[in-house]
C-alpha cells in the first residue's frame, strides 16, 4: 500500500538529511576537551607562580587595597551584565578584610559577568581589568585580575565554541579547577576564579573567601580537597561534551532540490497541487533558517518535520466515528455517495459487518434504483451477512427507498440504516437532485462520499465536487490495497475539510480499516528494511 509514495518521502529524508548534515557545525568533543585543558593548564601555571608570590602576603595585607579594587571590578562587573549576584553577597560580609579574600571576591564575580553571559560585551571588561590593576599597587590584585580575566576569556571561549550558552552555563562550573588542580593555598582563589566561568561564582566565592579568613593552612587544605572535589565532579568539559553535540542551520538554498524532488514525487503520486504546496510550506516553515543543537541526529530532525507535515494535511476534520455513532440518537442512518463501481455496495457491506462487530444491528437500503441488477448485487452480500435489506423496483424513488429503510428500522429498534445511492457521475444533475431529495425526506445523519484510492487525482476532484453539491462528513477511500501513489489518500480530507474516515483493504468483508492519520503517517515514513 502507498509504496511508490513511501519510497519517495524515503528518498526526499535522504537529500534534506543530507543537505542538513552540509551544515552542521560539529564540536568536537576531543578538540573541545584538549583545548579545554590546554587553556587551563597555561592558566594554573602563571596564576601558581604569581599566587606562590602574593598568597603568603594576603593574610597580611590590611583592608587598603581592598575598597579600590573591589568597587572598581565591581563596576565593571555590574556594567557588562548584571549577573553579579555572586559578589554582592560577599562584599556585603565584614569578614573578609584580607585584601586576596575580597580581591577575589571581586574578581570570581567579574569573572563571572564576563563568562557566564557569553555575549560580545561581556569581552568589554577586559582591558578596564588590566589598566586597573596597574593603577593600584597591590600585585595580588593584578595578577588576580589577569588571571581572572585570562580565565574568563578562555572559558568563553570555549562556552562559544560548544555553542549553547544558555545550557553550558548552568554546567561550566568547576572544570577549570579539576584541570588546574592547585597546589597551594591559592587553589581556592584559583577556584573561585575558573568557577567564575559558571555562574555560580558565588558559592565558589564563598569558599575562597572562608579559606583565606580562616588562614589556616589545615582548612586550606581542607577547602583545596573539598574544591578538588567538586571540579572532578561536575567539570566544564564533561558537562558541555554531554550536552553539545552540534548544531546546524538549513538554508532556504540547501533544501531547494529536495524539495523541488519532493513536489514532482508529491504531484506525479497524484497528491493535489494545493496539498503538496502545503505540504512544502510545512517542510519549509519547520526546516528553515532555525539554528537548532541536537543530540540526536538531522535525520530525527527530517524525519519529525516531514510527518508533521504530512499529519497536518492527512487530519483535517478528523473525528472520532465511533463515539460519533454511539452519541447520536438510533436509529443512525448514513447515506453512500460516488460514482459508479468504485465499491460503494461492498463498503457498505464491510460497515454492516463492523457495526454488527460492535455491537449495533443494521438494516441496508438499495436507494440504487437506477443500475440494473443492483438489488441483486447487494441483496448478496445481504443475504451473506444476514442483514435485513430493503428495496424497490429498478427505477423507483431512491428517497422513498431509504425512507422505507429508516422505517424499518424505526420499528424494529434496529441501530443504524445503510443507504445505498445510484452511483452517477458527480455532475449528473439527476443524481444532485436525487441526493437533496433524500436529505429532505430523510434527513441522513451522515453522508460518506466513498471512493477508490487508486482513482488518484480524479478521486481528489470528484470528492470536491460531490461535497460541493451535497455536502459529505467523511469519505471512505477503497482499494487502498491496490494503490501504490497514496495521492488520494493524502489530498482528500485536505481537499474537502472533511476526514477519511475508513480505508477499503481489499475484498472481504473484514477488509475495512478505520482511517487514523497517526498511523497513516507511520506507515509512510516507517522503514521497511
Ligand atoms: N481490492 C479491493 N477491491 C474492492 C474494494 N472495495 C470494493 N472492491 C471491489 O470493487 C468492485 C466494485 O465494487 P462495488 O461494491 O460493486 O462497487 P460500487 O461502487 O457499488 O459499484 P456500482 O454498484 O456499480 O455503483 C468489486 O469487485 C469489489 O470487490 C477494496 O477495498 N479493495
Amino acid at each position: 500500500m502507498f509504496d511508490n509514495l513511501k519510497e519517495k518521502l524515503g528518498s526526499f529524508r535522504k537529500d534534506a538529511e543530507e543537505a542538513a548534515e552540509e551544515n552542521v557545525e560539529e564540536v568536537d568533543e576531543d578538540e573541545l576537551e584538549e583545548a579545554d585543558v590546554e587553556e587551563l593548564e597555561a592558566e594554573s601555571e602563571s596564576a601558581a607562580g604569581e599566587d606562590d608570590a602574593t598568597t603568603p602576603d594576603a593574610p597580611d595585607t590590611t583592608g587598603e587595597p581592598v575598597d579600590e579594587p573591589e568597587g572598581d571590578l565591581e563596576a565593571e562587573t555590574a556594567a557588562p551584565d548584571e549577573t553579579t549576584a555572586g559578589a554582592e553577597p560577599e562584599t556585603d560580609e565584614p569578614e573578609p578584610a584580607s585584601t586576596s579574600a575580597a580581591t577575589e571576591t571581586a574578581d570570581a564575580a567579574e569573572t563571572a559577568g564576563a563568562a557566564s553571559t557569553d555575549d560580545p560585551s561581556a569581552a568589554e571588561p577586559e582591558p578596564e581589568a588590566e589598566s586597573e590593576p596597574d593603577s593600584e599597587p597591590e600585585t595580588e590584585t593584578e595578577s588576580e585580575a589577569d588571571e581572572e580575566e585570562s580565565s574568563g576569556l578562555d572559558l568563553k571561549g570555549i562556552i562559544k565554541r560548544g555553542s549553547e550558552a544558555d545550557e553550558q552555563t548552568d554546567e561550566t562550573e568547576d572544570e577549570p579547577a579539576a584541570d588546574v588542580e592547585p597546589a597551594d593555598g591559592a587553589e581556592s582563589e584559583l577556584e573561585a576564579e575558573t568557577a567564575a566561568g559558571a555562574e555560580t561564582a558565588s558559592a565558589e566565592t564563598a569558599d575562597a573567601v572562608e579559606a583565606d579568613a580562616l588562614e589556616d593552612e589545615e582548612e586550606d587544605a581542607d577547602a583545596e580537597a573539598d574544591a578538588d572535589e567538586e571540579s572532578s565532579s561536575t567539570g566544564f568539559g564533561t558537562k558541555a561534551r554531554s550536552l553539545v553535540k552540534g548544531k546546524f542551520v538549513i538554508e532556504e538554498e540547501d533544501l531547494e532540490a529536495p524539495l523541488h524532488e519532493l513536489e514532482m514525487a508529491l504531484l506525479s503520486s497524484d497528491v493535489e497541487m494545493g496539498v503538496t504546496d502545503e505540504i512544502l510550506d510545512n517542510l519549509r516553515d519547520e526546516l528553515i533558517g532555525e539554528t537548532r543543537s541536537f543530540t540526536t541526529s538531522t535525520g530525527d530532525v527530517i524525519e519529525e518535520a516531514l510527518r508533521d507535515a504530512i499529519y497536518d494535511v492527512i487530519s483535517v476534520g478528523q473525528f472520532d466515528f465511533d463515539e460519533r455513532i454511539a452519541a447520536a440518537e438510533k436509529p443512525v442512518t448514513i447515506v453512500f455517495t460516488g460514482v459508479n463501481g468504485v465499491g460503494k455496495t461492498t463498503s457498505i457491506a464491510k460497515l454492516s459487518r463492523y457495526f454488527e462487530e460492535r455491537g449495533y444491528s443494521t438494516v441496508m437500503a438499495n436507494g440504487d434504483t437506477y443500475r440494473a441488477g443492483a438489488n441483486e448485487q447487494i441483496e448478496q452480500h445481504a443475504e451473506a451477512l444476514g442483514t435485513k435489506l430493503i428495496t424497490h423496483e429498478q427505477g423507483g424513488d431512491p428517497a422513498a427507498v431509504l425512507y422505507d429503510g429508516v422505517e424499518y428500522a424505526e420499528a424494529n429498534d434496529i441501530d443504524v440504516v445503510l443507504g445505498d445511492t445510484a452511483g452517477r457521475l458527480h455532475t449528473n444533475e439527476g443524481l444532485m437532485d436525487q441526493l437533496e431529495k433524500i436529505d429532505r425526506v430523510v434527513g441522513p445523519d451522515m453522508t460518506l462520499f466513498v471512493d477508490e484510492a487508486v482513482a488518484g487525482q480524479d478521486a481528489v476532484n470528484r470528492a470536491r465536487e460531490f461535497n460541493e453539491a451535497a455536502e459529505i462528513d467523511g469519505a471512505i477511500l477503497t482499494k487502498a490495497d491496490a494503490d501504490s501513489n497514496g495521492g488520494a489518500a493524502i489530498s482528500i480530507a485536505h481537499v474537502t475539510g472533511k476526514p477519511i474516515l475508513f480505508l477499503g483493504v481489499g475484498q472481504g468483508y473484514d477488509d475495512l480499516e478505520p482511517f487514523d492519520p497517526e498511523e497513516m503517517v507511520d506507515r509512510l515514513l516507517e522503514d521497511d528494511e
